[in-house]
């Protein structure tokens, strides 16, 4: 419980109606879960606007309500706080409700189009077994210490954060490793958050669907960096040509991290083989168990980010060659009749490159390269054709199945897959809608020696269809059937 005026610090407020001496039980953003004495914030969003719930949110006890226009009826007994910006409040008034959790604790935040997942469980797994308590907020899970949440988004929202960031502090957690993804940024989901550090990945093509253009994009994501305190750092990956726009307009102390550009933390790769990489991490020469060029980058991100946090190099060094892969994350095994199987989320055009990449650079030549993938429905439509070129122009042969169909046609999502693919690959590609039989088809077609991609869905257990997921898992699935063909 805490008052009114306590959790508007630092909130711009154009007028409030009420005492602000009023107690605050909960802070809530959907009305449906409003109580008595709880506060209720109205956003304006995609689909519907918060503010037509105000009255519902009075009958069901509401003693507080921060909008961005008041209603024309005041209630008696109901405090109203008028606003400029709805989500901005929210998150100020949810990071003084739970007591400004994120000052408490080392909070690093990273963000870009890919990378973000991995190294954010890498450096949460690092941390810990360097001995720290630590937190972690991802599309995967959240991790309070040793406790798992399910997580909804790559970056919940402000209330959400916030309470997970309470908890840590609670259970002495000493560092943080968040997602930041673009729409949170520009739902200001993280806003009012103290960061310690930020890390920019890359940027390439995702979410157009919600942003208007590339550039928005990438100014969204450099909002971030505009924001974060003087005393904290901010990491670029040197090698993205956006990497020093991020760093404009930052206070933080700028750092760059890269593999072909020069930049503060450098890395080359060795070599680069299924079974590993080896590195020279700044100097040093270290093994490590991820695979791909990209995992070097993010694993340099990781290395640069242990030492700006002030971790013993050698450690963290000796730690990194233990750590394994993130789950759905170039994620490989080798059947029983030598098909090298891998599982991978690249859900982006990039990311897509990167991986089949990855494995073009380390086949030796012979083998076949065969891809099932598909398309999320209800998200960024341009890069279905951009995806569908990249894996018929990247491998010996591809399945073009669903991925997540969401409210859409999956057939409409596949034609619109079909459309990149250029007049000389069109023998490499087959079209099977159910993922299930597409799976079973590529593997069917792997050979010993070939390569089996399965790429799109990564560590995702469920199918969506029409608001209904139903459990499917794309490692279980290879796994299941490679061994009943007994191949
Ligand atoms: C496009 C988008 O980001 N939408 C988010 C947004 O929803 P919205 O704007 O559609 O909300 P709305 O339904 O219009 O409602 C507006 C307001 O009215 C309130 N409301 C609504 C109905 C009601 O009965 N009562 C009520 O009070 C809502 O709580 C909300 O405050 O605000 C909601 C509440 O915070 C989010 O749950 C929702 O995420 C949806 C589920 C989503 O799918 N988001 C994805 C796209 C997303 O955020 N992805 C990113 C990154 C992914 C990546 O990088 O790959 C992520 O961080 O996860
Ligand atoms: N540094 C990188 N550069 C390019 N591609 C990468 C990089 N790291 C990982 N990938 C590829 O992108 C995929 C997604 O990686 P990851 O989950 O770490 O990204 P993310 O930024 O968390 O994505 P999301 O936006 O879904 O949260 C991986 O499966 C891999 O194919
Ligand atoms: N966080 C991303 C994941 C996409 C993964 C892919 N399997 C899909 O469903 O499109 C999104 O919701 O856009
Ligand atoms: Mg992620």
């Amino acid at each position: 419980m805490q008052k009114l005026k306590d959790i508007l610090y630092g909130v711009a407020v154009n007028k409030v109606n009420g005492s602000v001496d009023t107690e605050v039980f909960s802070v809530e953003f959907d009305s449906k879960k409003v109580q008595q004495g709880s506060l209720f914030v109205a956003q304006k969003g995609v689909q519907v606007d918060g503010h037509k719930f105000i009255g519902k949110t009075i009958e069901l006890g509401a003693a507080v309500v921060v909008c961005e226009h008041l209603p024309e009826n005041l209630i008696n007994d109901v405090v109203y706080v008028e606003v400029n910006d709805s989500n901005s409040a929210l998150a100020i008034i949810a990071s003084n409700f739970y007591e400004n959790p994120s000052r408490k604790l080392k909070l690093i935040g990273i963000t870009g189009t890919n990378g973000k997942t991995t190294i954010a469980t890498l450096s949460y797994n690092l941390f810990r077994k360097a001995g720290y308590k630590v937190g972690l907020l991802s599309t995967v899970k959240v991790m309070v210490d040793e406790t798992e949440y399910v997580a909804t988004h790559t970056t919940p929202d402000s209330v959400s954060i916030n309470r997970y960031l309470q908890l840590m502090v609670q259970s002495g957690v000493d560092y943080c490793f968040m997602e930041v993804s673009s729409h949170g940024i520009h739902q200001k989901r993280t806003e009012g958050l103290e960061f310690a550090g930020g890390v920019f990945t890359n940027l390439s093509h995702d979410h157009l669907d919600y942003h208007n253009s590339f550039s928005e994009y990438r100014d969204v994501k450099k909002v971030f960096f505009d924001q974060l305190p003087k005393g904290a750092f901010a990491l670029v990956n040197a090698d993205d040509k956006n990497g020093n726009f991020m760093l404009q307009n930052t206070r933080a102390k700028k750092l760059t991290y890269g593999l072909k550009t020069m930049a503060d933390y450098k890395v080359r790769i060795l070599e680069n083989q299924f079974s590993g990489l080896l590195l020279n991490m700044n100097g040093t020469e270290i093994w490590v168990k991820l695979i791909g060029s990209f995992n070097a980058s993010n694993l340099l991100a990781i290395y640069a980010t242990s030492d700006l946090l002030g971790l013993d190099g050698f450690e963290v060094l000796q730690i990194m060659s233990q750590l394994d892969s993130v789950d759905g994350r170039f994620q490989q095994f080798m059947s029983n009749g030598g098909v090298t199987a891998i599982v991978d989320y690249a859900h982006t055009p990039d990311a897509l490159k990167n991986v089949l990449n990855t494995i073009n650079d380390i086949r030796t030549g012979n083998e076949n390269v065969i891809t099932v993938v598909g398309c999320g429905g209800d998200r960024d439509k341009t890069k279905r054709p951009k995806m569908g070129h990249i894996a018929s122009h990247l491998s010996s042969q591809v399945i073009f199945t669903s991925d997540n169909p969401r409210t859409e046609n999956p057939q409409g999502i596949i034609e619109d897959i079909e459309k990149g693919v250029e007049p000389q690959n069109y023998r490499k590609t087959l079209s099977i809608l159910d993922r299930e039989q597409a799976i079973k088809t590529g593997c069917k077609l792997a050979k010993k020696g070939d390569i089996l991609l399965v790429a799109g869905k990564g560590h995702e257990t469920y199918q969506e269809v029409n608001g209904v997921r139903s459990e499917f898992d794309d490692y279980k699935k290879v796994r299941t059937i490679l061994k009943e063909l007994q191949k």
